[in-house]
């Protein structure tokens, strides 16, 4: 059977503290959901204190959408008072959403400690509530809130609960672990259990408060329910929710299922990164199927495997989710590794080769005195065409300084000079900047920029130092770490040292080393993409 995907980035997703989702956001978002395939995209809970999901259901009656249903969220009628009546269900109805998601109170706890009702009221706010949307509506969905609490502390209730869903028609009743507290285990069982009782289909939706979120909701889809509700990279409040991105690959890689999106999956990648973007949260590396690293070898011996046999270290084809496989330059690194380095540069290469060895033995001295090649692809593969002596270099630094003046007004002023050889010329220069770096940077620039034109274009985009090691203060080592670019794309480069100004120094140096062997042909740009992030 096919199972739905509901995603509610829109309304859990934006409860997380870190989200504050623009009308703009929501729109763009729902968007990218409908065209990645998802079932139901929940717009938010329109209400007169929510203008922004006020707006966002007037907005996207006019959005063309593909596939996707627009579901409106809110809650069961108040205590006491008519469906008719009550603000929050006028609101939902005056949304115009299609299909209407609303949440009730399955937990005997909440209903006599939270809503302070009685619990006869409370079975008769799930049906009445539901019954009266579904004459307003195409569908409704009925979230039982903390169901899975509520089934431990009082069984017959919670399904009692549900059985007044049922009876108001509802279309699919889904089964929350509202506190994410709740075992695989129990899960299944439960959801077991509620099938022999309840004749309409059943949805999960959990929250990752155990962990477990993911395990959760692909327990709850293999006990029967057809409805997965959760959010895209799993953002939401506490722990977050139940991660749809990693469901979906889970869904049809592991479990075979049928659902929308299954054929969007190459797609996956670019999914959960378009999203973060628009969130504005950096991505999770470790993410699985979608991360940076969920395809990165590091280790020599399994570098070796994934060479040989790609499966022996990848549980599925990075490229089906949208990923690519990184091998990670370290010291960890064995021969193989290497030989995949130099096959664009030396076909046919053999791990026996003498060159092998001795680039491997500076690879590794150099990470352990702690260069860093892993996100400075250009610098490593300087490194490699310096080793094979292929690099003749196109300018020899003769001298640099840098002085720190402060004037008696307290105005700090940065200067560097800059003295190189270029062929049998001279050029000397000297240039003033806010900082000692932003000066080096400067002066090497003007000194070489005479002699290569292409130095114009070079932007120096990020610079991120770190000190390395336990060692006192000065004696430390540091690494710095920059992004250069131009407009063809860009490069990172890595410098080392215990003294700042020469780590930063010699990142420069070869950061403009590299642009000037791309420019001239000695680096081919077929061999850019390692280091070209963007492309
Ligand atoms: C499990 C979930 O994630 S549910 C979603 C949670 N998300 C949100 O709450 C975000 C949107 N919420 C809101 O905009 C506001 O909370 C509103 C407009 C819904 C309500 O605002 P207020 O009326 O000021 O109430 P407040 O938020 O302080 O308290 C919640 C009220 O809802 C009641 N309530 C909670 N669940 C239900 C329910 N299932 N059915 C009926 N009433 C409920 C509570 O009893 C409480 O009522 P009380 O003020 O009479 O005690
Ligand atoms: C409905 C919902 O968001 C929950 O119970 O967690």
């Amino acid at each position: 059977m096919k199972v739905l995907l509901y995603d509610t980035t829109l309304r859990d997703g934006n409860q997380d503290r870190k989200i504050s989702l623009s009308l703009a956001d929501k729109v763009q978002i729902a968007r990218i959901l409908d065209h990645f395939g998802f079932d139901y995209i929940e717009g938010g809970w329109p209400n007169p204190s929510n203008p922004t999901d006020e707006e966002f259901f007037k907005l996207i009656k006019d959005v063309k959408l593909k596939h996707a249903k627009i579901a409106a969220f809110g809650s069961t009628r108040r205590p006491g008072i008519l469906p008719e009546n009550d603000p929050l269900l006028q609101a939902l109805i005056k949304s115009e959403a299609p299909v209407k998601t609303i949440f009730g109170k399955s937990w005997d706890l909440h209903v006599t400690d939270v809503i302070r009702t009685t619990l006869e009221e409370n079975l008769d706010m799930i049906e009445s509530s539901v019954a009266y949307l579904k004459e307003h509506s195409e569908e409704v969905i009925y979230d039982a809130e903390h169901f899975f609490d509520g089934y431990k502390a009082n069984p017959e209730y919670a399904l009692e609960t549900l059985k007044a869903a049922e009876l108001g028609h509802a279309d699919c009743i889904v089964l929350c672990d509202t506190n994410g507290g709740t075992m695989p285990w129990e899960i299944e069982e439960i959801v077991k259990k509620v099938q022999t009782r309840i004749s309409t289909p059943l949805g999960i939706h959990v929250h990752n408060d155990s962990g477990l979120a993911v395990a959760n909701s692909i327990y709850a889809v293999k006990a029967g329910c057809v409805m997965v509700q959760g959010v895209v990279n799993g953002y939401g409040e506490r722990c977050g929710n139940a991660n749809l991105t990693t469901i979906a690959a889970d869904l049809k890689f592991k479990m075979d299922r049928d659902f929308a999106a299954a054929k969007k999956l190459s797609h996956l990648r670019q999914l959960s990164g378009n999203i973060d973007q628009i969130v504005n949260l950096p991505s999770d590396v470790h993410a699985p199927y979608v991360g940076d690293a969920a395809f990165a070898h590091k280790g020599g011996a399994h570098i070796d495997g994934v060479m040989k046999v790609s499966r022996s270290f990848e549980h599925i084809d990075p490229h089906s989710v949208g990923n690519d496989r990184v091998f990670v330059t370290s010291d960890q690194a064995g021969g193989s590794l290497v030989v995949e380095k130099l096959k664009a540069i030396k076909p046919g290469i053999d791990k026996k080769d003498p060159v092998v060895a001795s680039l491997l033995k500076e690879i590794k001295e150099r990470e352990n005195a702690g260069w860093h090649f892993d996100s400075a692809e250009a610098s490593f593969k300087l490194l490699v065409y310096r080793h094979l002596g292929m690099v003749k270099e196109p300018f020899k630094v003769l001298n640099y300084r840098v002085i720190e003046d402060k004037t008696p007004q307290g105005v700090s002023v940065s200067q560097a000079t800059v003295k190189l050889q270029v062929g049998d010329k001279i050029s000397h220069q000297v240039s003033e900047g806010d900082g000692p770096v932003n000066a080096l940077d400067a002066a090497l620039r003007k000194a070489l920029l005479p002699f290569f034109p292409c130095m114009g274009s070079v932007r120096l985009d990020d610079f991120k130092v770190r000190v390395l090691g336990s060692n006192v203060a000065s004696d430390a080592t540091v690494r710095v770490w920059t992004t250069f670019g131009d407009e063809h794309g860009y490069w990172n480069m890595v410098g080392v040292s215990s003294n700042i100004i020469e780590a930063c120094w010699t990142a420069f140096v070869d950061g403009l080393t590299y642009k000037i062997l791309l420019e001239d042909n000695v680096i081919p740009n077929a061999y850019k993409h390692l280091d070209v992030a963007s492309v």
